[in-house]
């Protein structure tokens, strides 16, 4: 069984800089799942790699189907770990709903760790991130925040509904952020 913390927040949150960080230092390998996609969009013979190109820079959420054998199969390749974190997923209604159905006796989900922070900091952050990605542009992240707004926030209210959401504000400095996010692995570690 496989122990998973989801980190969802709006794009440009810092939920990779901090997953970094928490896998240096926790114990928990760092998936992100966006990572995942780029890679299989890169990979000869990859039969996604035009769809997940499209929803890339569509700002738009690839069919779970696809993401989920990514993580599952990254999980599974992993060895042993303390946990999996699961960064920018789920990050709508298919999502959720597709890990319930392939992940439901394979993945016990500890808590989702929230990095909130405004639009318009996420936005900077995003056009300065220097990565080259096609989806780092003000029409692209447009269409993020839209997605964020209206797909994944509502799956952030439903673990928040269930108690399982750490939020964490995230325009402060790194420094600030991790050491509160590290109370909150060190809260769950009581439990
Ligand atoms: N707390 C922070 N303050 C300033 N810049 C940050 C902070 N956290 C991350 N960044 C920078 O913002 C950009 C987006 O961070 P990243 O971790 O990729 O966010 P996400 O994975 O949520 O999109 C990166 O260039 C990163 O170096
Ligand atoms: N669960 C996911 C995660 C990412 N993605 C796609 O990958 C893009 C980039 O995700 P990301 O997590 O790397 O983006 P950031 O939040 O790190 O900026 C998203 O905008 C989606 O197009 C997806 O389709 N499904
Ligand atoms: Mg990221």
């Amino acid at each position: 069984m496989h122990n998973v913390v989801f980190v969802l927040g709006p794009p440009g949150s810092g939920k990779g800089t901090i997953c970094a960080k928490i896998q240096e230092n926790l114990g928990y390998v760092h998936l992100s799942a966006g990572d995942l996609l780029r890679a299989e969009r890169q990979r000869e013979g990859s039969e996604f790699g035009a769809l997940i190109e499209q929803h890339i820079r569509n700002g738009s959420i690839v069919p779970v189907e696809i993401t989920c054998a990514l993580l599952e199969n990254a999980m599974n390749n992993s060895g042993d770990a303390k946990g999996f974190l699961v960064d920018g997923f789920p990050r709508n209604e298919d999502n959720l709903q597709g890990w319930n159905k392939q992940m439901t006796g394979k993945a016990l989900v500890q808590f989702v760790l929230f990095l909130s922070c405004p639009v318009p900091i996420c936005i900077q952050r995003c056009l300065n991130r220097g990565q080259g990605r096609t989806d780092d542009n003000e029409e692209s992240l447009k269409k993020r925040v839209e997605t964020y707004n209206h797909q994944t926030f509502p799956i952030i209210e439903h673990f928040e509904k269930n108690g399982l959401v750490r939020e964490v504000k995230s325009e402060r400095s790194v420094e600030e952020i991790y050491a509160d996010v590290v109370e909150v692995f060190n809260q769950t570690a009581k439990v």
